[in-house]
């Protein structure tokens, strides 16, 4: 299914106008070229050395553009991609208890999840992302769609306490999770991450049990975390003790830690996810679409601690759009401390690319251009009316352009998006699958009332 770009043992060679290799702050390269061969990164050089470097080789000419690495999404629900848009305007505990959680409870079955999936991938290779984390049922699905695609990813092995249409106990999820794992893992594109949604979902004797795996196979777990007060507060009510400090209690605090939202912090804990080395996955759009509240990113970085970025589900931000997500990032954090010096337009862009290949645990392989390091690119094109001039690709990248620019990404090598047409998936069958899904859903709701 998926088209090569390079044939064996012939380099693609890539000539722009800037790269972004996103190794230095606020770093970037001049007319050069970054050339591939299979997956692989195998050089980075001046455009007016190729002939003498590389001579017979054809050249792709993107004048007027960007090369950088892909958009990592650190934390998405891609098949919430048939749920777009199903309900708006309420908040956190509303939505889901009201509106998502019984459509899911009715609707969710495999090709849910698998056509689902390809929607959000074909979304997001559209808007320059080349690698995702998923959290949602299914993930074997999920799986195989993100291996089909060839979009990379780290597919979330959920965990929840109560009976779903995945598995009937948080046991049956591990066990579950552990078979996909197993399945897919020739996969050079799909990971795993361990998954348990929240503390309010998941129990105290499930979480310990994932740490204990965590650790043993040296896997990311990602959970929503300090979302919202009202989670804070009926947490310490139930339990008397805050959620952060309920995993720090159960030993989940390390470097394999995603905590998604983390809206709700105060200097103790910050200091704790600094000294831990855990990672923050924020998802601005979302925390402000359900007023969940602001993460104090700001705080964050000066702490040391590694920052993500997520779009959430597309039924809460409402699309996987990751520029615009690193855009917002910045946005809020400068209005959050009044302080224009917040969140750079640098760190938006390197927490939207390697430091979600850090959260994942795999900036050895992607998250950055470097040589030796897996062919995850994409253009941008600056030279439209949106994007001109440019002083400074960076700030052209984070504060004006729009993923409409995203002309061509390549994912391990393989070209995905060529001229904005997508290469490993069918669009229109994309396209009419979701509007099955959606006649279905409102049907039923209708017939609800
Ligand atoms: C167990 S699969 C994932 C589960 O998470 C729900 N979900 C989507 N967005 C959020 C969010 O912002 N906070 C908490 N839970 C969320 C989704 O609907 C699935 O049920
Ligand atoms: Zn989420």
């Amino acid at each position: 299914m998926q088209q090569s770009n390079s044939k064996a043992n012939i380099p693609l060679i890539l000539a722009a106008d800037w790269v972004i290799p996103m190794t230095a702050t606020d770093h970037w390269l001049e007319n050069h070229a970054v050339i591939i061969l299979d997956q692989q990164i195998i050089d980075i050089l001046p455009i007016n050395q190729l002939s003498e470097k590389y001579p017979q080789h054809d050249i792709t000419d993107l004048s007027g553009q960007v090369l950088m690495p892909g958009f990592i999404n650190a934390h998405c629900h891609a098949a919430m991609n048939l749920l777009r848009g199903l309900s708006d305007d309420l908040p956190l505990k509303d939505w889901l208890e009201k509106a998502i959680w019984p459509v899911e409870a009715k609707f969710v079955d495999d090709s849910f999840v698998y056509q689902g999936t390809q929607h959000a991938i074909a979304e997001m290779l559209r808007g320059g992302t080349t690698c995702f984390q998923d959290m949602y049922f299914m993930p074997d699905q999920a799986a195989k769609a993100a291996h089909e695609s060839g979009i990379r990813s780290s597919v979330g092995l959920i965990v929840v306490d109560f009976e779903t249409s995945w598995a009937k106990s948080a046991q049956e999820c591990i066990d579950k999770g552990l078979d996909v794992f197993d399945q897919f893992k020739h996969s050079n594109t799909v990971t795993f991450n361990l998954a348990p949604h929240a503390p309010y979902t998941v129990s105290k004797n499930s979480l310990e049990k994932l740490a204990v795996l965590s650790n043993e196979l040296n896997m990311p777990l990602q959970i929503h975390l300090h979302e919202t007060a009202f989670e804070v507060e009926s947490f310490i009510k139930e339990n008397n003790i805050r959620p952060l400090a309920r995993l720090k209690e159960i030993g989940l605090l390390s470097p394999l830690l995603n905590a998604v939202h983390m809206t709700q912090l105060n200097e103790g804990e910050i200091q704790w996810l600094a000294e831990n080395g855990c990672h923050i996955v924020h998802c601005p759009q979302s925390n402000m679409k359900l007023a969940s509240g602001v993460c104090p990113t700001q705080q964050l970085l000066d702490a040391g601690v590694n920052l993500a970025i997520g779009t959430d589900g597309a039924a809460s931000n409402n699309d996987l759009d990751m520029l615009d997500e690193l855009k917002s990032a910045a946005l809020l954090a400068k209005l959050d401390y009044l302080n224009p010096t917040a969140m750079t337009a640098y760190q938006a862009l390197y927490a939207a690319t390697m430091g979600g290949a850090k959260a994942l645990g795999l900036s050895d392989i992607t998250g950055s251009l470097e040589i030796g390091k897996a062919a995850d690119i994409i253009a941008i094109d600056l030279n439209q009316i949106e994007t001109q001039p440019v002083y400074n690709p960076i700030s052209q990248i984070v504060y004006a352009a729009s993923r409409n620019q995203v002309t061509n990404v390549w994912v391990n090598g393989k070209h995905l998006l060529k001229d904005r047409q997508l290469l490993s998936l069918n669009e229109s069958l994309i396209l009419n699958n979701s509007k099955f899904w959606q006649k279905q859903i409102a049907q039923s709701m209708q017939n609800n009332g």
